[in-house]
């Protein structure tokens, strides 16, 4: 059942410079339902940053209507060319309730953890014994406790980010920003920071925006993914959909760089077997999710049509408690006898590249 907690609708946000129109984010319309890890992955300047700080209105849009927590943030009309928004006192309030965390974390370096966290409390009604309570709830949450007294300086930059996570949970947001928050850390670091913010999705059913050039990021937590590029959504899906069937060009490049399978087809065509294909030889890349892993299908092949299927490559990954896997495999047969294997493939819904060989 679909339940938006944040609907941008029909954004256009033009920037106009001296001599230079900029139109970065176009038309986008998304919905991201609560408890959503919904991740938006681009190149720089595809819009992303432009595109999430419109949700909480850090950036106006130049057209169409933020929706949150089904109270109206904005709404332009055009041919009345009017605008209405949430009053400056309201959106103040409701931007408590959105937390964001950034790249480089945007610490106070003369600030104790303790007092970075704090500071987000500064318009809390909690008196001073429940902040103190809170903040300390906070740091252990995060696994920072033992750090409370030390200076940002004093930290790495994966605790770093966990102090900026604790201070952005600080007024206990149902949405938590997240732009570009693990680009600057170690692949390690990254993971550690990725499964802190899938807990406090799981735990506390914090909703997520996750902005990211990293496919493996989002591969790693988020359910749902648009790809942006020029400032429109490319393409939107369930990860699954996503990994299982890209159509655009740059989705399969990403996807490309988290699953390493541009590698292995690299690698692997320059080895004999490939480069010394025979006739009756066709190279081909198989791709399929879910339930098919669990066919004996390959054996099948040889069983129903005697084509044998050498498998030079395998990778099995489970996205959302479902596996998805690619093969790098050379079958071997008459065109007839491919041509029947392939089909069953094709049934059985795997999909099917031919990377070398046939006519
Ligand atoms: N305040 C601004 N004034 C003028 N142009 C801007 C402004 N903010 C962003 N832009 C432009 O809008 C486009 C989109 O930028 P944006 O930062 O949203 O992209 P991005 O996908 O988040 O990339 P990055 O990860 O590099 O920040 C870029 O061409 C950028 O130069």
């Amino acid at each position: 059942m679909s339940n938006p907690i944040i609907s941008l609708n029909h954004i256009d946000v033009t920037f106009y410079q001296k001599k230079r129109t900029i139109e970065a984010v176009k038309d986008v319309s998304i919905a991201i339902n609560r408890g959503d890890v919904y991740g938006i992955v681009g190149y720089s300047g595809a819009g992303k940053s432009t595109l999430v700080r419109v949700i909480n209105l850090l950036q106006e849009p130049t057209h169409g209507s933020v929706v949150v927590n089904d109270e109206t943030f904005f709404q332009s009309d055009k041919k009345a060319n009017k605008k209405t928004r949430i009053t400056t006192n309201d959106l103040r309030n409701r931007r408590r309730k959105i937390g964001m965390i950034f790249q480089h974390f945007n610490l106070l370096n003369e600030r104790t953890v303790t007092e970075n966290v704090a500071f987000a409390l500064k318009h809390s009604e909690l008196n001073a014994e429940q902040k103190k309570a809170k903040v300390a709830e906070l740091l252990a949450l995060v696994n920072l406790s033992d750090r409370a007294e030390q200076y940002p300086s004093q930290l790495s930059g994966g605790q770093k980010q966990r102090v900026s996570i604790a201070r952005a949970l600080a007024n206990d947001p149902e949405i938590l920003i997240s732009d570009e928050a693990t680009s600057a850390l170690d692949p390690k670091t990254t993971n550690q920071i990725l499964s802190l913010l899938k807990k406090l999705n799981e735990e506390l059913g914090l909703t997520i925006v996750l902005i990211t050039h990293e496919m493996q990021a989002v591969k790693e937590i988020a359910n749902k993914v648009a790809v942006m590029q020029d400032g429109e959504i490319i393409e939107r899906g369930s990860l699954l959909e996503i990994f299982a069937k890209p159509t655009q060009q740059l989705t399969k490049e990403f996807i490309e760089t988290a699953t390493n399978i541009d590698k292995a087809i690299a690698t692997i065509s320059a080895q004999p077997l490939v480069k010394n294909l025979h006739e009756n030889e066709l190279f081909i890349r198989l791709s399929y999710v879910g339930d098919t892993t669990d066919e004996p299908l390959i054996a099948s092949l040889f069983r129903d049509f005697q084509v044998t299927a050498n498998i030079l490559y395998g990778n099995v990954e489970i996205l959302q408690n479902t596996p998805v896997g690619a093969l790098l495999v050379i079958l071997s047969g008459t065109d007839d006898q491919i041509k029947a294997a392939i089909s069953t493939l094709a049934d059985h819904h795997v999909e099917i590249e031919i990377l070398k060989g046939g006519k």
